[in-house]
């Protein structure tokens, strides 16, 4: 089935809805879906926007998509309503800003029992930024613990709106359903086109995604211009030229159309080989008929945290290949190399986005394909300047250059926001202080406190987020954005086991928490490492020079010594349970050392 009838501009809106993780924007997203008739209920899945199993296991929404849906509004009129997903995590920040930029209003959706959140101001920030008019939207309201008025005053106090016409709702239930569809249409404005139909095609490359029987499908919003089936496009970014296979919107099935009109959302398909092949942000054109000028603020995305993924089983190596090719299909700001390492052999080092994106991935692989992975200490990029004037980027602690051929190292350095209850506030000072973290700002929030940070990265990748939430009892909120290199004092830390380096354990660290750190991870590795036969030193270097060491004591490695005259099948039980666990252990040198000792030595304790 297809269609030509273009909606004029007016009866149109393109909306996304900002909320903090779990304030209920999938909900609501659904109820939208269901009112409208976009899906009858039984073929509603629990949840139709978070499509992948770790989204919906974790509860959060990694892959932006797209809704379009028919509402025929109180004066009679048919609108068509696209409600574009975001991401909901920081680590997805520029996604998040390219699909807000492909519309003009937003829903902020504010759960009415816990009030504004950091992920609500990080996100409301960046719709306000993209020129949205907002419809405040409390949810949850039939929870005991909903005080609507208290939150609405919240968020006038806080972000600076108004929210005296908020609408009260339970996605749950359905509650306020209807009054949030009229206000969409009501308060939020219709795109604009300002060459309309018949100027040069520009489209905003919104998102991408791989489907596995369509490929590669492309996420699409017309700012002017037609886009048609059997058009030859260009990506104005990387230059690639395709020819359109399909045109269609999604309602959420797929409706094929011919063409896509200004202020239109739809996706096309057009034999393009992989998601990496499309860059969010991008611009789309006739190549033929181009338009003058791409749109602003294209930027590919740029992988924040880097580490080394290696297969326990060095007989995995081609699995885990072919394992990282499948998720990065889908993925294109994942990103993998092959790294070799003395000590782990053969693996990849890979890049993400962030420290969420790193856990994702990391579990997508152990999960879905089977594998058992070492990961080493995550590192940020950090910038070198040589002696001799270059410049150069470090993404692997274990390929820094010899130090008196670097006449400077600066390193990324973030913007926190977090809000806590007052009561964690002390506790949550002292880890952004031991963090070597800027206080810039502490305000209240009713009764919980904002804070304000300047943090360097390289501090946070490790373990701060959990140590965040230990801290708050969960309670604290957290998000950040990257805000530039600094100049830092790093030293190159290298952990010897048994006299060899173990490269995997290397890591810079600022000179003011080497020697802690380093004691830290001798005394973490002395528990994690089992006794051999023999005495096994630990040691933390600077360049030449020990700045802690352990000693695990000798013991005779013998697991049957406990059975002595017990049956041989409990022995056999035994000696399969000692080679099971083998399997999982790496050899460094003559030392077997616990896949859990490269996890578990880098968390640092702040106690
Ligand atoms: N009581 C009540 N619970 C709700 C309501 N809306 C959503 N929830 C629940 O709140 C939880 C989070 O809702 P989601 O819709 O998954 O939240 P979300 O904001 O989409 O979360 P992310 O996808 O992680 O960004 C779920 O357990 C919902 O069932 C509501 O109106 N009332």
């Amino acid at each position: 089935m297809s269609t030509t009838t273009r909606t004029p501009l007016d009866h149109i809106r393109n909306f996304s809805i900002v909320a903090h993780i779990d304030h209920g924007k999938s909900t609501l997203a659904d109820r939208l879906i269901q009112s409208t008739g976009g899906l009858a209920e039984r073929e509603m899945s629990e949840q139709v926007l978070d499509s992948m199993d770790i989204e919906r296991e974790r509860g959060i929404t990694i892959k932006a998509q797209t809704v379009r849906l028919h509402y025929k509004a109180n004066n009679g009129e048919v609108y068509v309503l696209n409600l574009i997903d975001t991401p909901g995590h920081v680590d997805f920040a520029y996604e998040v800003s390219r699909s807000l930029s492909a519309c003009e209003g937003s829903l902020l959706v504010v759960d009415a029992s816990q009030g504004v959140e950091a992920q609500t101001l990080a996100n409301v920030y960046q719709a306000i930024d993209n020129n949205h008019e907002l419809v405040t939207v409390l949810n949850k309201i039939d929870l005991p613990a909903a005080e609507p008025d208290r939150i609405k005053q919240q968020i006038e106090e806080v972000i600076g709106i108004d929210a005296s016409d908020a609408v009260l709702i339970s996605a749950k239930t359905g509650l306020g359903i209807p009054d949030v569809l009229e206000a969409i249409v009501n308060h939020l404005p219709p795109p604009t086109s300002e060459g309309g139909e018949t100027a040069p095609l520009k489209a905003l490359l919104v998102d991408s995604w791989y489907d596995t029987y369509l490929g590669v499908m492309v996420l699409v919003r017309i700012i002017e211009g037609v886009l048609s089936k059997g058009q030859t496009i260009r990506m104005m970014g990387t230059d690639a030229r395709y020819t359109v296979e399909r045109v269609g919107v999604l309602t959420p099935k797929m409706v094929a159309m011919d063409s896509l009109g200004p202020g239109e959302i739809g996706f096309i398909t057009a034999s393009i080989k992989e998601v990496a092949d499309t860059r969010v942000g991008d611009t789309i054109t006739e190549d033929k008929k181009p338009t003058a000028h791409a749109l602003p603020g294209f930027k590919p995305a740029q992988p924040v945290v880097f580490c080394g993924l290696f297969p326990v089983d060095a007989a995995d190596f081609e699995d885990l290949r072919a394992a990282m090719g499948k998720l990065r299909l889908n993925d294109a700001s994942f990103s993998f190399e092959m790294e070799s390492s003395a000590a782990l052999g053969f693996g990849f080092r890979c890049g993400f986005l962030g420290l969420l994106h790193l856990e994702i991935i990391q579990e997508r692989l152990e999960r879905e394909f089977d594998l058992d992975l070492i990961a080493t200490a995550p590192s940020v990029v950090y910038r070198l300047t040589m002696t001799d004037g270059s410049e150069r980027e470090l993404h692997n602690p274990a390929d820094m250059p010899d130090v008196v051929k670097i006449s400077e190292i600066q390193e990324p350095w973030i913007k926190a926001t977090i809000l806590t209850p007052d009561d964690y506030l002390g506790g949550i000072l002292k880890l952004c202080q031991d963090r070597r973290g800027i206080q810039t700002e502490l305000t209240y929030v009713g009764k919980r406190a904002m804070l304000t940070y300047e943090l360097p990265l390289n501090e946070v990748v490790f373990d701060f987020y959990d140590r965040l939430k230990s801290i708050s009892k969960g309670y604290a909120s957290f998000d950040y954005h990257l805000h530039g290199y600094r100049e830092g004092n790093l030293v190159k830390m290298s952990i010897m086991v048994n006299g060899e380096p173990v490269d995997a354990l290397s890591m810079l660290v600022h000179r003011s928490a080497a020697e802690k750190r380093g004691r830290d991870m001798c005394e973490k590795l002395k528990d994690l490492i089992p006794r051999h036969m023999f005495k096994i030193p630990i040691q933390a270097a600077i360049g030449g020079n020990v700045i802690a060491r352990e000693t695990i004591s000798a013991m005779r490695k013998d697991v049957t010594a406990k059975c002595y005259g017990g049956d041989a099948t409990r022995k056999r039980k035994l000696l399969d349970k000692q080679k099971e666990g083998k399997k999982r252990m790496r050899q460094f040198g003559k030392v077997d050392i616990p896949q859990e000792a490269f996890i578990a030595a880098l968390k640092m304790g702040d106690e």
